[in-house]
């Protein structure tokens, strides 16, 4: 559905992507992970057709981003809606200029105001509201259309956990109808939620792809061994079992406690996304 080769983009003096590749099929939920600078809204408004990339390509079903806008939904990382206009209003316009008619847009107002829980609010001005409401509202402006391509720039980034939970349930929800969703956050375990695969971004590219079990799979894990004077020894390694039981069969003194601990996502981020300088 989405593949971007080698995209490359400059701001003056500033490489903010730099071969960024990227493939995401129908159905299949990317979570974009890299820290702060690494080149993920840059490349998600690459993909929107909001900018233009200085190299590379980047289609969606075969089309370049300005031919495609109808199908793709974005979420940006700030929220970009008309202050003094309503969340019903914004679904209206959005869903109308997309081509929704009136029962069809009715009935996708409506499934979003349940799925999303806008109800409450919907009929307010977006201005009023909360950040986590606005958060909600946002997300179904990029939803209303129903796109074949969702890009979600940190959609939960200061949500309740209500909030958090509408909005992955529904992402869930469209993934399952055959959607593509790029999908950027900061905060791993959504990744998990969203059976999500992963790219980890770093310094203006993609540089380890692949689902979570794949990549944990090729980081060390760690075995620590506690020994009666509470003396402790800690090893990381990839072979945890191994690692432990010559520890044990070793050791010269009572051992009182041994934990092995598996590589997580936060170990992985760490190992991956770590800035070079
Ligand atoms: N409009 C712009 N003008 C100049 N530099 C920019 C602009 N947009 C992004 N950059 C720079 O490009 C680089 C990549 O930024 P980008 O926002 O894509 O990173 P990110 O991975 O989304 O970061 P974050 O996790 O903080 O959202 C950064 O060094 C940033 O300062």
């Amino acid at each position: 559905m989405l593949e971007a080769a080698e995209v490359t983009k400059n701001y003056g003096e500033v490489r903010a992507l730099n071969g960024f590749s990227l493939t995401v099929d129908a159905g299949e939920i990317v979570g974009l992970v890299g820290h702060n600078g690494a080149g993920k809204s840059t490349f998600v408004e690459i993909v929107s057709g909001l900018i233009r990339p200085d190299a590379g390509t980047v289609t969606i079903g075969g089309r370049d981003p300005a031919r495609a806008r109808s199908d793709v939904g974005v979420c940006p990382q700030h929220i970009s809606l008309y202050r003094p206009v309503t969340v019903r209003e914004h679904l209206r316009l959005f869903g109308g200029l997309a081509g929704l008619r009136r029962a069809a847009l009715r009935q996708e107002i409506d499934r979003l105001v349940t799925a999303l829980r806008l109800g409450e609010f919907c009929d307010r001005p977006v201005g009023v509201l909360s950040g986590g409401q606005q958060r909600r509202a946002q997300a179904a402006v990029a939803l209303i259309h129903r796109p074949v391509l969702l890009l979600m720039d940190e959609p939960t980034a200061g949500a309740d956990p209500e909030t958090r939970q509408a909005l992955l349930e529904v992402i869930r929800d469209r993934a399952g109808e055959g959607a593509a969703v790029v999908y950027t956050t900061h905060y791993l375990p959504e990744l998990t939620e969203l059976d999500a695969t992963l790219a980890v971004a770093r310094a203006g590219r993609v540089i380890a792809r692949g689902t979570s079990a794949e990549l944990l799979d090729k980081l060390p894990g760690e075995v620590r061994v506690t020994f009666a004077d509470e003396k402790e020894v800690c090893v990381s390694t990839d072979d945890p079992t191994g690692t432990l039981v010559d520890l044990l069969a070793r050791a010269d003194r009572p051992v009182t406690a041994v934990d092995v601990r598996k590589p997580s996502l936060d170990d992985l981020y760490r190992s991956l996304a770590v800035d070079d300088d």
